[in-house]
């Protein structure tokens, strides 16, 4: 599996009403997986055609024999993907295009049986496989922080933990987690094309050796990322207002296309291996640093407005397209990596003990006290019988070190009862709020308690951030699942280059407009925030 290719999909949608109104021409022809795109006010420029994986002719309907519908595009991406991801790879499957073309579709899709999209497919091929219990990390709004751990790599910090026992849990999470997406659009009157969305899904399989009874575990990482309108990354200052608004959003998606043409270009060999590549440029190429030239296995489905009008924008996505295709993954199978993790971790407190030793601050070392976290009290009993002093701490482990080893020794049940708690909690308050999803055809909006929608938007986006994350556990196969669900990078600072060290990344913020501006008002709707950041 190393050096495989990202694999690249383009899919033109039908025209909208607005194009239907304005007798819009259809521009692109699919023939296999070729696709032709043609400019009808210069005929004589010639067709353009483009090779990729897949080429999907959504633009008719179903009873077309060469109509790609959503469970052809799961079928083909999303289950290849999902293989992958149960072989111990990273995977990764975004999709990017203007506004409008089609992305959202693709990923999310419609409630209505058959409309659903990749996201909603893989979380239920999941359960078909083999869900027994998850756990899953919800956390919306506030303020979160992006940090680098110098062995586990770039993270979201202080994500909560939710667990659930199959789909229909998910299913409940994730539309806990539309409603208050929805709740922002009430107080946020921005568009879908602002904000990313980032939806991860972190899989550990564990299976005991029945010859030598020894544990070993594989983990894969599943990001599924929703990217903002193309059009973002145009810096030609002309969208005045609505461009500086979009700023983060337009230098994640403008450092987006540098890393691919920088990533496209190594493999020409124009590049050397060495040569700089600017992930982290902007917090969503440096979330998916791994994604993009590095351990995983990459799809990109990029969407494509059909009409005439778009032409100059679709022909800028099919050559965006075009050379995503260039780049290279190693991925690699991630065996045992908790083992290496916490092999790596010890060895870490070990270097940093012996530098504290080394700069003569051996005396801030004290034994633990009783109160001490047991789990660090275990990380640390094996190299000495000293331990860190309170203050010393963060600085040795990194408070994110501790958080995580606590997190692996939490128990399921601890995990479970947790989750209740906070899914009643959090439902009887969206309740309150009159959130709901209406039975119309699963329209999404914010209702008052007589019924009466206050606001129905689904293609209005908040600037506000939800993260999922789960675990799966059945019998000796433990699979771990987290979910970032929604995460709003607009607002998202990643260190210049050159700042990579541990101490100028846990600065970097990765905040949503709410620590700027209140998304909700009134005591309630606070309540109901703190609630979220749980
Ligand atoms: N393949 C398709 N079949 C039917 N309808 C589609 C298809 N693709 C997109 N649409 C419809 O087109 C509209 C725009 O699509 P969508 O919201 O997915 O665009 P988007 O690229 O995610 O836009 P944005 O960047 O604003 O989030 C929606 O109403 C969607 O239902």
């Amino acid at each position: 599996m190393a050096g495989a290719s990202v694999k690249v999909a383009v899919r033109v949608r039908p025209f909208n009403s607005r194009e239907t109104g304005r007798n819009a021409k259809c521009v692109i022809q699919m023939q296999g997986n070729t696709t032709c795109i043609s400019n009808p006010k210069q005929p004589k420029d010639g067709a353009k055609n483009f090779t990729f994986d897949y080429s999907y002719w959504s633009h008719t309907t179903a009873d077309d024999p060469s109509f790609a519908c959503q469970k052809q595009v799961y079928k083909d991406i999303g289950e290849e993907m999902l293989l992958h991801a149960f072989e111990g790879y990273n995977v990764c499957i975004f999709a990017y295009g203007q506004t409008g073309g089609g992305k959202s579709y693709t990923m999310m899709g419609k409630q209505e049986p058959g409309q659903e999209g990749i996201i909603p497919q893989l979380c239920e091929d999941f359960d078909r496989r083999f869900i027994d219990r998850c756990l899953l990390h919800l956390q919306s709004q506030g303020t979160l922080r992006v940090r680098e751990h110098p062995i586990l790599g770039p993270y979201v910090e202080d994500l909560s933990k939710l667990a659930v026992t199959g789909f229909n849990d998910i299913q409940d999470l994730m539309d806990a987690g539309n409603k208050a997406r929805t709740v922002a659009a009430t107080n946020m009157n921005e568009t879908s094309s602002r904000s990313h969305a980032v939806f991860t899904i972190v899989f550990t399989q564990k299976r005991r050796d029945q010859m030598t009874s020894l544990d070993t575990e594989k983990v894969s990482k599943i990001s599924l990322v929703d990217l903002a309108g193309s059009e973002r990354a145009d810096s030609s200052g002309a969208k005045g207002t609505r461009l500086k608004e979009g700023a983060n959003i337009n230098k994640s998606l403008t450092t987006l296309g540098k890393v691919i043409s920088a990533l496209a270009e190594m493999q020409s060999n124009k590049k050397r291996k060495s040569d700089f590549i600017p992930y982290r440029d902007s917090v969503l190429t440096w979330l998916l640093k791994e994604n993009l030239g590095g351990n995983s296995r990459t799809a990109m489905i990029a969407a494509l407005s059909p009409a005439d009008i778009n032409y100059e924008e679709t022909l800028s996505t099919l050559r965006y397209a075009d050379r995503a295709k260039q780049i290279r993954c190693n991925a690699v199978i991630n065996e045992d990596p908790n083992a290496k993790l916490i092999r790596e971790l010890k060895a870490e407190v070990e270097r940093l003990r012996n530098l504290l030793f080394s700069q003569g601050l051996q005396d801030s070392l004290r034994p633990l006290s009783s109160e001490q976290s047991p789990t660090v009290a275990a990380m640390i009993s094996p190299l000495a019988p000293v331990s860190i002093g309170r203050e010393l701490q963060p600085r040795l482990f990194g408070c994110e070190t501790e958080k995580i080893i606590a997190e692996l020794n939490e128990t399921w049940e601890e995990k479970l009862r947790k989750t209740e708690s906070i899914r009643l909690e959090r439902e009887s308050l969206l309740a309150e709020m009159g959130v709901s999803i209406k039975e119309d055809g699963g329209t999404l909006g914010v209702f008052s308690p007589k019924g009466t929608p206050h606001l129905v938007n689904l293609n209005e986006d908040p600037l506000m951030s939800e993260c999922l994350l789960y675990y799966i556990k059945e019998g000796f196969t433990r699979s771990h699942l987290s979910l970032i669900n929604h995460l709003t990078v607009s607002e998202l600072r990643a260190p210049s280059a050159g700042q990579c060290d541990r101490q100028t990344a846990d600065q970097s913020d990765l905040r949503s407009v709410s620590s700027e501006r209140p998304l909700l008002v009134g005591p309630q709707q606070l309540q109901l925030r703190n609630n979220l950041h749980r």
